[in-house]
């Protein structure tokens, strides 16, 4: 938003982690179950420079709003450290905790849940004020009408109640509200997701004439790209609470390194039906639960790009495909019960005769695996489901396991330092020892 940037950073996240355990269900409690955590934010770390403003962009629940509250203190941290000025935001306390409340503030997405309705929206923009006992009753009053007059809003409109505003109008005064005590750091969650499309641009307008007027810094929390490329100098891509990719906005957007980052810019809708078709494929699948996040890299269980074993040679489809296949043994997500014509397996006590074992596995890899296979991985895999067929679950995810398992399962990839970092195994170690062997896509 601003040209005036300086390369200092005023707020500096370090490893920071909010879990959740509040969400466990009765039935974990009675068995005793050990609580399990929602894994929010997950480690992440990054800096925000004075003046600039720094997206925060990914899917729904992947954790922004969590990160934003947490580094302003509004939720404790789990770990890490978050840095305001040189001070630590979680040893603050007393006048000093008071000062943070002032400098860094916050707008939320909805700005019909976060006004009261009770109040004035003069006593609404005034409570700050009030609250951190800021000048005099006069004093105060004038600086709310000031405010209102910024945003947009009239002074006249100082004694009606929030359901006399239009959403944009709202808006406004949530950020009024926000800038009362002259911060120097605004978190904006979402500020424009519940506004038509013609307010968006005029709130958007306004955050920007008013971080050049008042020497603000952004971090600006949105799931919508098209806001992210507008606004935004920098831009942190979070997925299932860690940060993948963070560079300037325009390098990210032209040359995304990610894959999940790819992902989400060729998921943006377009007008051709053929765009339409390929974005469908290229964020196919369900976030995992934050609860529960896979092993190594935590995209890699859709991503279009998983790094397979050097030596195997096939396709990257034929091996996404070997990959879910062993995911379902490793969860014993296959039934074998309805394998073949009805009642061609006797399976009574989870086995199969073993005259029965060929046509068995013959039936099963047919159901579970669309592509031919070269003969090398067409006996393994037999191999494999046979022990199916023999009960033995463990040991067939073994068997595929040894010989499927991906650098993207085992190594969580880091960030890494540098101007537009990717915390990807194919910008990693791994990815010189890759270069020269299959196409990665
Ligand atoms: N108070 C809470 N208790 C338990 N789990 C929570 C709580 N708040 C958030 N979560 C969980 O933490 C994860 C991250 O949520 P968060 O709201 O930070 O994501 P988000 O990226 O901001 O998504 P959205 O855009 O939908 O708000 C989600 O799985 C969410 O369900």
């Amino acid at each position: 938003m601003s040209t005036d940037r300086s390369e200092r950073p005023l707020v500096r996240v370090d490893d920071l982690q909010k879990y959740f355990w509040e969400q466990d269900s009765i039935l974990d409690r009675l068995l005793g179950d050990e609580p399990v955590p929602v894994r929010a934010v997950d480690g992440v770390s990054f800096e925000i420079r004075e003046g600039e403003t720094l997206g925060l962009v990914g899917e729904s629940g992947c954790g922004k709003s969590t990160t934003g509250e947490t580094l302003l203190r509004l939720q404790e941290p789990t770990d890490g450290q978050v840095e305001f000025d040189g001070d630590n935001v979680y040893d603050l306390s007393g006048s000093e905790l008071t000062d943070f409340r002032r400098e860094a503030q916050v707008v939320f997405q909805d700005p019909f849940s976060s006004l009261d309705p009770r109040m004035t929206v003069g006593e609404t923009v005034q409570q700050p004020l009030d609250v951190h006992e800021i000048g005099t009753d006069d004093e105060r009053r004038e600086r709310v009408r000031d405010l209102l007059e910024r945003v947009g809003l009239s002074a006249d409109q100082l004694d009606r109640y929030p359901h006399e505003f239009s959403g944009g109008q709202r808006q406004r005064i949530g950020i009024a509200r926000a800038l009362a005590l002259e911060p120097e750091f605004i978190v904006l969650d979402e500020p424009t997701s519940a506004l038509d499309v013609s307010v968006q641009a005029q709130v958007l307008n306004l955050l920007d004439d008013l971080q050049a007027e008042f020497d603000l810094t952004y971090l600006l929390i949105s799931h919508d790209l098209s806001v992210i490329r507008h606004v935004c100098d920098r831009v942190a891509v979070m997925y299932l609470g860690e940060i993948v990719e963070i560079g300037p906005v325009q390098e990210l957007f032209d040359d995304p390194k990610h894959p999940y980052t790819q992902a989400l810019l060729e998921s943006v809708p377009r007008a051709s039906t053929d765009e339409r078709d390929r974005d469908r494929e290229t964020l196919a699948g369900d976030v995992p639960s934050p609860r529960d996040p896979p092993s190594g890299c935590r995209f890699r269980t859709r991503c279009p790009q998983v790094i397979s074993p050097e030596e195997l040679e096939i396709d990257q489809e034929t091996y996404r495909e070997l990959m879910t296949l062993r995911e379902r043994v490793e969860r014993r997500d296959i039934s074998l019960e309805t394998v073949g014509d009805e009642d061609q397996f006797d399976l009574d006590d989870g086995t199969v005769p073993d005259e029965d074992v060929p046509a068995f596995v013959e039936a099963l890899r047919n159901r579970l695996l669309d592509t031919d296979l070269p003969a090398a991985h067409e006996e393994i895999v037999e191999r494999a489901l046979a022990e199916l067929a023999r009960g033995n679950w463990d040991e067939a995810a073994a068997q595929l396991r040894e010989e499927y398992e991906s650098v993207c399962e085992r190594q969580n990839p880091d960030l890494g330092n540098g101007g537009h970092p990717a915390a990807c195994h194919l910008y990693g170690e791994a990815a010189d020892r890759h270069e020269g062997t299959e196409p990665l896509q």
